[in-house]
Parts: structure tokens; C-alpha cells; sequence
């Protein structure tokens, strides 16, 4: 796979998924025996378990869940398909406030552990006492969750950090909830302006105190990234 060049597009490499096909060309922190476990897992039994609008309907906590959070329409549900490669596991949208509760998946079959998509924070338009809803939500399950092992924050590559993704990090942070940056929409950017970014936000993650010092770089649309992300969570629930 060609590394940085624009528009990384290297379609197809996913599947394949060696261990030198990490995100955008660089070398792979997994071996090839982790992306082929994480590989084969994703590619086995996975189902949508339930919804829940409230801390009251979270299922039993019994395997250990990875969650997906991150500002409005940055691209958690699409990533879920993308690593689970079924494009209507989980309902994506347009409209930034399409998920609503914390989705649940099951993956495995005996069940190995949960993915959980969550609703997305920082959507201004959505009417105020939802806005509370989903916040309260979101930081209840993220700091009370005790089979949570890892929160994937999502950042939207083309605009980095922003102050209300500071704020969820800020309170990961503090609540010493372990998690990991994932960038989205690669596939919208150029190579100059993803090494720039991923540079920017490595160096924020590496000041944060819960925060996996390594960041990930995904398209969901082109299949980047994912094959070393399925390991990350592998690794995450191992
Ligand atoms: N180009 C591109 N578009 C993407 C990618 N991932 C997601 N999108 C698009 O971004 C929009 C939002 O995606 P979702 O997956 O629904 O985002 P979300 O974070 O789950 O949004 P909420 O549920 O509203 O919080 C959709 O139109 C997707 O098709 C990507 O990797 N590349
Ligand atoms: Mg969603």
C-alpha cells in the first residue's frame, strides 16, 4: 500500500489485512497473528443485542463492551459497519443526531464482548432537554460501566479536536476511563493535512493522562485503518 499519498484510497488493503497495512501506510503496531484473530472475529457472528434510552435498560454486564462516542455525525455508527463489514448493522444518517440510545452488538458466537454505538455529543440543533438526555446518559454509562475496558473518542480528521470533544476528554480523564482517539473520514483529506492532524492530536492525546498515546486513522467509506482498529479493540477486550 503506497503511503501518504493524497487522497489515501488504498481501497481493498483492509481485506487483505497483513500487519504492514496499518493505518495510512505506516507500519502496523499488531503483529499479523492479531489482525488475522481480529480479522476472523469480525467476520463471525455479530448482532445488534438492543437500545437503550436509559442507564435502566443497559443489558446484563456480562463480557466485556468497547464504545464508540464522539461528536455528532462523525462517523461512530458508519465505523461499526465498516469494522463489522455490514452496512446496515448499524443506522447511519445524513442528519447529525441519528443514534439516539446506546446501541448494543453482540460479537461472537459463544458472545466474546459488546460493541456499543452511542449517541453523539455536541449537536447544537437538538432541542436542549435532549441534549441533557444524551449527555447525561453518555457520561452515566462511560464512568459507571465497570466492563467498559476502552472508550474509541472519535475525531472527525478534517477538524481535529474541538472544545466540546475537550469536555468528554476532560471527564474520561478525570473518571480515569481508559480510551483511544480514532480519526474519521481520512478519505476526505489530503496526506499533507492527515500527517498535520494526526500529528496535533498525537501530541494532545500523549498529554492526557487516560489516553492511549497512540492514535488510529480511519475511513469507514475506503476500508482504511480498519484492520488495525479490529485489532485495537481486540487487544482492548483481550
Ligand atoms: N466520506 C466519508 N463519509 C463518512 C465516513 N464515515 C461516515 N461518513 C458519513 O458521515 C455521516 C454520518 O455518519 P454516521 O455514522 O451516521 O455518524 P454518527 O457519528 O453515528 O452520527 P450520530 O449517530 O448522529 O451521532 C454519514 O453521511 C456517513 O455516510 C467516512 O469514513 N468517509
Ligand atoms: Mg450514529
Amino acid at each position: 500500500m503506497a503511503a501518504l499519498q493524497e487522497a489515501p484510497g488504498a481501497q481493498g488493503a483492509d481485506q487483505e489485512g497483513s500487519a504492514q497495512e496499518g493505518s495510512q501506510g505506516e507500519v502496523s503496531s499488531f503483529d499479523e497473528d492479531q489482525i488475522e484473530a481480529a480479522r476472523k472475529i469480525f467476520a463471525g457472528p455479530i448482532a445488534f443485542l438492543k437500545s437503550a434510552p436509559k442507564l435502566e435498560h443497559l443489558p446484563n454486564p456480562a463480557v466485556p463492551e468497547v464504545a464508540f462516542a464522539g461528536r455528532s455525525n462523525v462517523g461512530k455508527s458508519s465505523l461499526i459497519n465498516g469494522l463489522t463489514s455490514r452496512n446496515t448493522l448499524a443506522r447511519t444518517s445524513n442528519t447529525p443526531g441519528r443514534t439516539q440510545e446506546l446501541n448494543f452488538f453482540d460479537v461472537g458466537e459463544p458472545l466474546k464482548f459488546r460493541l456499543v454505538d452511542m449517541p453523539g455529543y455536541g449537536f447544537a440543533k437538538a432541542p436542549k432537554d435532549m441534549q441533557r438526555q444524551w449527555r447525561y446518559l453518555i457520561n452515566d454509562y462511560l464512568r459507571g460501566r465497570d466492563v467498559l475496558k476502552r472508550t474509541l473518542v472519535l475525531i472527525d480528521s478534517r477538524h481535529g479536536i474541538k472544545e466540546v470533544d475537550n469536555e468528554i476528554l476532560d471527564m474520561l480523564d478525570a473518571a480515569a476511563v481508559s480510551y483511544r482517539i480514532v480519526l474519521t473520514k481520512t478519505d476526505k483529506i489530503k496526506a499533507t493535512e492527515l500527517a498535520e492532524v494526526r500529528a496535533r492530536t498525537e501530541a494532545e492525546a500523549r498529554k492526557r493522562p487516560a489516553a492511549h498515546p497512540d492514535i488510529l486513522a480511519t475511513s469507514s467509506e475506503k476500508g482504511m485503518g480498519l484492520a488495525e482498529l479490529r485489532a485495537a479493540v481486540l487487544e482492548a477486550v483481550g
